[in-house]
């Protein structure tokens, strides 16, 4: 099988490189780079993607440096050559990535492999771990063998990629048994030495652009001299956390010295996509550029987090995290990012002036460099005296900055054991610097789990004052890694959310499956349901927070159930929901239910009834009621008792009476007399 490579007139007459940082350019800031200093292409740096056919190494080139949406890449064709993407014109790291093709055959005779290997900074060996990955570990084998006896300074990285589709306790196991059994195969061949870099990946989440960004830091020679800055930039400005990102690619090239935890990062990644989003739809059309020198961002969450963007070069924004409460000294961090800007830049500057001169630092940065400092990667001092002019919030406003400057400019140690800082890396506690034994003895915390400490270069998360080392961060029944999970804190330990529903949730009645914690659930009459799962019997929608209606063992919304089921008003014929009158064996509502006479409301009244139709009382007596021959008033049946009727006449019970002596003649004898009636003595008495 033959190869062709991608540009042919190119093949063979690539300059010697050597590793990484030699000739290691940049696309540097406007005035920072003359075109004839940046790197020829054929001696750039480069970057390899190797890995079986189909791994996705064209797709992992194409999310992280060209934008591609993740299932774009669905679309992608195998590639039958080798692809070169040179990145300086679009990109702060100035370097090539060769993207080969699955099939290559190293046995070939026109695989130049010291033409290949010997330029190249990092080689990346991608593995699909959805697929059977035998095969790929020999290849890989192969590959990195092959490599490392051409140019032993490249750093080997492995992707295992495509862990979207495994689950947690799967991806770490895939990366154990990947590990093992490269590391085996290494040392069967006596290369024990040869180092690989394990990372876990997919273009489906932010875990490529982490893992790219490793790699190209390990690229880095200016690295320290860029996290320190950082560490000085934030502690000095009240910012919890600060990434240097590369806009084009959302690498990040440097951060502070503090854990990165993937939240802040993936929020700072997607502040980028705002950020370029926005400006691509409302940016000065003229420039074309949706990123320059006034490119500026201020994202503030509910939370009380605020993210602050900020152009540093033409590549390259600072994006920090940061309390509401810091930024309203927005001044101060205003200031200090702007010697950080300053610094940056000079530091840069280095390494465009030591390229013009052939490798060699120019006079002017000699003299206050120290002599064991690389000449790509200037110490401490070189940038001292730049951000050495940086301000605490303390020391805001004026006048101390010239102290401080001085001050910086002079010693800068370890507050702990005095030895010296510059060009070490350090980190800031309480805004002293420490050197990193110090702070591991001193500071560093101790895991909540297995009671070691967590050095400074462990990835430590943390839960309320709990810390852990990553790999301690678990289930405490099922072992699972908390790391991206959400879980919630049992006594002493920590349980995901599958181990705590099964233990304590309850289980929705419609769908039989567990109500996770914090969803939005409806319990009604001792029963619950996922909010979604809450549908009425009628129309089958959600009913959510609105009124429904029970009938039998179904629910329907007040709508679903007027159209059905709700009986009907006698009167109107409308459906009546709620409330309403029986009368006759009929429904009315109650405003429908009315006196036949003066349409006076009956609901809650008393009320009497002629024939079919309700009468209020006034009415009925007015056109129904019999009069009391005692009295002459009606007779209504309502509060005035029972009545007595003789012939043709009624009484009320208390007028029914003799006429004469007035005695009751309920319960008695009488006697009629034309209109009065008599008790039997007044009768005898006649
Ligand atoms: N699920 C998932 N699929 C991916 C991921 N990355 C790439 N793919 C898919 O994998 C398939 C192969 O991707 P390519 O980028 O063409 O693979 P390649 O390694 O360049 O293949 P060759 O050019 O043949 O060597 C495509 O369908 C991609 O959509 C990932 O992170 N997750």
């Amino acid at each position: 099988m033959s190869i062709q490579y991608g540009e042919p007139d190119m093949a063979g007459s690539y300059g010697v490189v050597d590793s990484f940082p030699k000739d290691f350019g940049y696309g540097g800031d406007e005035a920072g780079i003359d075109d004839d200093s940046s790197a020829s292409a054929d001696t750039q740096p480069r970057i390899l993607l190797m890995g079986l056919r189909r791994s996705g190494k064209s797709s992992i080139q194409k999310v992280v440096f060209h934008k591609m949406s993740p299932n774009e890449t669905l679309f992608l064709e195998s590639t039958n050559k080798i692809h070169k993407d040179d990145l300086s014109g679009s990109s702060f790291v100035n370097f090539q990535i060769w993207d080969f093709p699955g099939q290559v055959d190293f046995f070939d005779p026109t695989f130049d492999d010291e033409m290949i290997f010997t330029g190249t900074g990092a080689l990346i060996f991608v593995i699909d771990a959805q697929d059977d990955y035998v095969e790929a570990l020999g290849r890989l084998h192969g590959t990195v063998s092959r490599a490392y006896r051409v140019n032993p300074h490249i750093n080997f990285e492995v992707f295992i990629h495509k862990v979207d589709g495994l689950s947690d306790d799967h991806k770490i196991e895939t990366q154990r048994d990947v590990y093992q059994r490269a590391n085996d195969d290494l040392a069967d061949v006596g290369l024990e030495k040869l180092h690989l870099s394990f990372y876990l990946t997919s273009i489906y989440d932010h875990s490529i652009f982490e893992a790219f960004s490793k790699v190209v830091q390990k690229l880095l020679p200016q690295l320290p001299t860029l996290e320190n800055l950082l560490n000085i930039f934030i502690s000095h400005s009240g910012i919890e956390k600060a990434f240097l990102f590369d806009m084009v690619s959302k690498i990040y090239i440097a951060t502070d010295s503090s854990a990165v935890d993937m939240q802040s990062y993936e929020l700072c990644c997607d502040m980028i996509d705002v950020v370029i989003d926005i400006s691509c739809i409302y940016g000065p059309i003229e420039d074309g550029g949706a990123y320059d020198k006034e490119s500026l961002a201020i994202i503030k969450l509910n939370n009380t987090t605020v993210l602050y963007l900020k152009e540093v070069t033409r590549f390259l924004a600072v994006v920090c995290v940061l309390r509401e409460e810091s930024f309203e000294r927005k001044g101060l961090i205003d200031y200090n990012f702007h010697c950080f800007r300053k610094a940056v830049h000079e530091v840069f500057e280095v390494g465009c002036r030591t390229q013009r001169n052939g490798g060699r630092p120019d006079d002017s940065l000699t003299s206050s460099t120290s002599t064991s400092s690389s000449t790509h990667a200037p110490n401490h001092r070189n940038y001292a005296s730049h951000n050495g002019s940086m301000i605490s919030p303390a020391d805001y406003p004026e006048e101390t900055r010239h102290e401080l400057a001085a001050t910086m400019s002079d010693r800068f140690d370890c507050k702990e054991c005095s030895e010296s800082l510059y060009g070490r890396k350090y980190i800031q506690v309480e805004q002293q610097p420490h050197c990193i034994p110090c702070y591991d003895r001193l500071h560093a915390n101790t895991c909540h789990q297995c009671k070691d400490l967590i050095g400074h270069n462990a990835r430590e998360l943390f839960y309320e004052d709990r810390h852990y080392h990553e790999h301690c961060f678990r289930c405490f029944r099922c072992e699972r890694s908390l790391a991206d999970e959400p879980f919630t804190p049992q006594g002493e330990g920590l349980v995901c959310n599958e181990c705590y529903c099964n233990e304590f949730s309850s289980k929705c009645v419609a769908c039989d499956r567990t109500v996770m914690p914090g969803s939005r659930k409806l319990e009604y009459a001792g029963t619950t349901w996922h909010e979604d799962c809450f549908v009425c019997q009628g129309c089958e929608k959600p009913i959510g927070g609105q009124a429904f209606i029970p009938d039998k063992e179904a629910y329907y919304c007040v709508p679903c159930y007027e159209a059905r089921l709700a009986p009907r008003c006698s009167h109107c014929k409308k459906a009546l929901a709620k409330g309403g009158v029986t009368y006759q064996d009929e429904v009315w509502h109650k405003e429908c239910f009315v006196c036949t006479g003066c349409k006076t409301p009956l609901a809650g009244q008393p009320f009497t009834s002629q024939g079919d139709s309700p009468y209020c009382v006034k009415c009925f007596s007015t056109l129904y009621a019999q009069k009391c021959a005692g009295c002459n008033t009606a007779i209504t049946g309502f509060g005035d008792g029972k009545y007595v009727s003789f012939q043709e006449r009624q009484w009320h019970q208390p007028c029914f009476k003799c006429s004469r002596c007035s005695v009751s003649l309920v319960g008695a004898g009488f006697f009629p007399d034309r209109d009065q009636i008599l008790c039997s003595d007044c009768n005898s008495d006649e």
